[in-house]
């Protein structure tokens, strides 16, 4: 299948040199594996789709039901693990085919902590695929196409241990042919952040998107951080145990999904600058929090929010002791 048009390999040669040496062989810009083939390399392996979901419920439908015509061929098993949504999510998600797991309904004993981490992570102990696909359930108008070739890499270079979706990001839904701007703390934070600490990852185009896929076994050996900070902590520790042999990414096409306020990013930027500070060794304060600003009736006032610094061990480590 087609991995890199040669034409630009020109432009490839300008990143920092590993980024450089990797990205021709790891990225696919036209993933071209067809079910059938990916059936074939998948033989007696298990294949899990988690949909993590808080208050989705105009969106999580259309996300299930795109994976739905997959379930008992390429899917082994669906699951939107809802992370304590107050809307008619959970009836939504299940009247369009998945099986529905409420944060609380699997590892139980443990109180949940509020984040898209901590129900990433709870998947874990709720699925048993040995390959696990994660999408994000605020897509827009979802491609069938994300989980074929998310799984593409996994189950065709055995040294892969994460691939991550990547796509053109319209802010705007409705220019979606000319749109970009979406992907903000990708462009204002992760991407500079990642120059400074982990310049060989220069090659991951969308680091923090939200659709990607891992071998259970990786995922399984890592803590999780309970908030936004999961996907930064999730390539820092699978570039930290693999290299960037462990990396792939494929050309997902254009991604739409629900967009939060400035503010709201902002938090959320928050958590994923802590989290990849700490997985660089890089001392930050125990308890961070964030001043943001509102005007009341004319006047500036701060907004102190607490950036959720959470994570959870390694759920290998979890199951373990729960075995006894
Ligand atoms: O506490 C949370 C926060 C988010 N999410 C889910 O994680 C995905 C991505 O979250 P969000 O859309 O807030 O992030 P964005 O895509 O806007 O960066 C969505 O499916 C959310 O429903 C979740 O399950 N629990
Ligand atoms: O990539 C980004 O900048 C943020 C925000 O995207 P938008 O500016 O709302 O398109 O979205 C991602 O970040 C989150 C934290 O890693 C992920 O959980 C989301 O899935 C991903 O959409």
């Amino acid at each position: 299948m087609a991995r890199w048009r040669g034409a630009r390999s020109g432009f490839v040669s300008t990143m920092h040199p590993a980024a450089a040496a990797w990205f021709p062989t790891h990225t696919w810009q036209e993933p071209a594996w067809r079910v059938p083939e990916l059936l074939a390399a998948k033989a007696d392996r298990t294949v899990s789709v988690v949909l993590p979901a808080l208050n989705e419920e105009h969106t999580v439908g259309e996300v299930v039901a795109s994976v739905r015509p997959l379930l008992g061929s390429l899917v082994d098993e669906l699951v939107v693990l809802d992370s304590g949504s107050t809307d008619d999510t959970v009836r939504v998600a299940a009247a369009a085919g998945a099986r529905v797991v409420r944060r609380t309904e699997v590892l139980a004993e443990l109180e949940p902590v509020a984040g898209k981490g901590e129900v990433l992570w709870r998947a874990l102990a709720a699925t048993s695929g040995e390959l696990i696909v994660y999408l994000d359930s605020d897509l827009v108008d979802p491609d069938p196409g994300f989980v074929p070739a998310l799984l593409g890499p996994l189950l065709t270079e055995p040294a892969v241990q994460l691939v991550k979706g990547f796509y053109r990001r319209p802010l705007r839904l409705e220019t979606v042919e000319q749109g970009t701007g979406g992907g903000r703390v990708t462009e204002l934070l992760a991407r500079p952040l990642l120059a400074a600490l982990r310049p060989e990852l220069a090659g991951l185009i969308q680091p923090l998107g939200g659709e990607y896929a891992g071998r259970r076994e990786f995922l399984e050996s890592v803590p999780y951080a309970t908030g936004y900070g999961v996907e930064i902590g999730l390539l820092l520790d699978v570039y930290a145990r693999s290299g960037l042999a462990g990396l792939a990414q494929v050309n997902l096409g254009v991604r739409k999904h629900r967009h939060r306020s400035l503010t709201q990013l902002g938090a959320m930027a928050g958590q994923i600058l802590n989290t990849a500070l700490r997985r660089c060794g890089v001392p930050v304060d125990a308890d961070p929090a964030l001043t943001q600003f509102v005007q009341v009736s004319g006047e500036w006032l701060p907004d102190v929010v607490a950036v959720e610094t959470g994570e959870r061990p390694p759920m290998r480590t979890v199951l373990a002791e729960r075995a006894g």
